[in-house]
């Protein structure tokens, strides 16, 4: 994709932050987001409520995650943006969530993979073409140290066979989505905050019989 110019870059984000903001998947101040700018990162903000976001709520940083540009302090989750990015070079944006369901399946799952099939709204996800295909996402446990967790996310996702696509889940904190642009990344938010719920509703109702 074109790379965006900052100002883009922060229209994007912010009008994403309403839109996820209106879904309830950034309660409080959780959640930060960031897009591939020029030869920088737009990050969010760190202690925003990432919903009601304005111009004055980003910063600049390079891929060491200097402060570049910008008021206050990034993101407090900023090293894992920079290692998605690292991780790959069409990765373009990055949006964090805490919705019920992410947080929630995360913990529930005791392995390091999120798996489902069945669903049709796999295909929302690039790649997929049938529900019957098999959809994998990777659980990290989660680390208040975050460049202890960009590192854990780096040596995951070296080994060749440990696919990096659509998205990655902490446990009982949260999914990070990504995508080469903005509506790709919001399209793989939607479709995998959408099989979280399915999968946590079948999960509910199949205790309850
Ligand atoms: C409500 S506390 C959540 C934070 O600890 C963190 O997980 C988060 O997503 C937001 O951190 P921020 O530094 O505002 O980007
Ligand atoms: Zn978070």
């Amino acid at each position: 994709m074109n790379v965006m110019n900052t100002q883009q870059a922060i229209s994007e984000l912010i009008a994403l932050g309403k839109w996820i903001g209106a879904k309830g998947w950034v309660p409080a101040t959780g959640g930060n987001f960031s897009i591939r700018a020029d030869d920088c990162f737009v990050v969010t903000a760190s202690g925003f409520d990432k919903g009601a976001l304005n111009n004055k709520c980003f910063l600049n940083v390079n891929s060491a995650g200097d402060i570049l540009n910008g008021n206050g302090k990034p993101s407090a989750e900023t090293a894992l943006h920079l290692a998605l990015y690292e991780l790959s070079l069409d990765t373009h944006c990055v949006l964090h969530t805490h919705s019920v369901a992410a947080t929630v399946l995360s913990r529930y799952i005791k392995g390091d993979v999120f798996s489902v099939s069945g669903y049709e709204m796999q295909k929302s996800l690039t790649g997929y073409t049938s529900h019957q295909d098999t959809l994998s996402i990777a659980i990290f446990d989660n680390d208040q140290d975050m460049n202890r967790l960009a590192q854990t996310v780096r040596d995951y996702f070296s080994n060749q066979s440990h696919k990096l696509q659509h998205g990655i889940l902490i446990r009982g904190h949260g999914l990070y989505a990504f995508g080469q642009n903005p509506a790709q990344t919001k399209q793989h938010l939607e479709g995998l905050e959408f099989l979280f719920a399915c999968e946590l509703e079948r999960i509910k109702l199949e205790a309850a019989l």
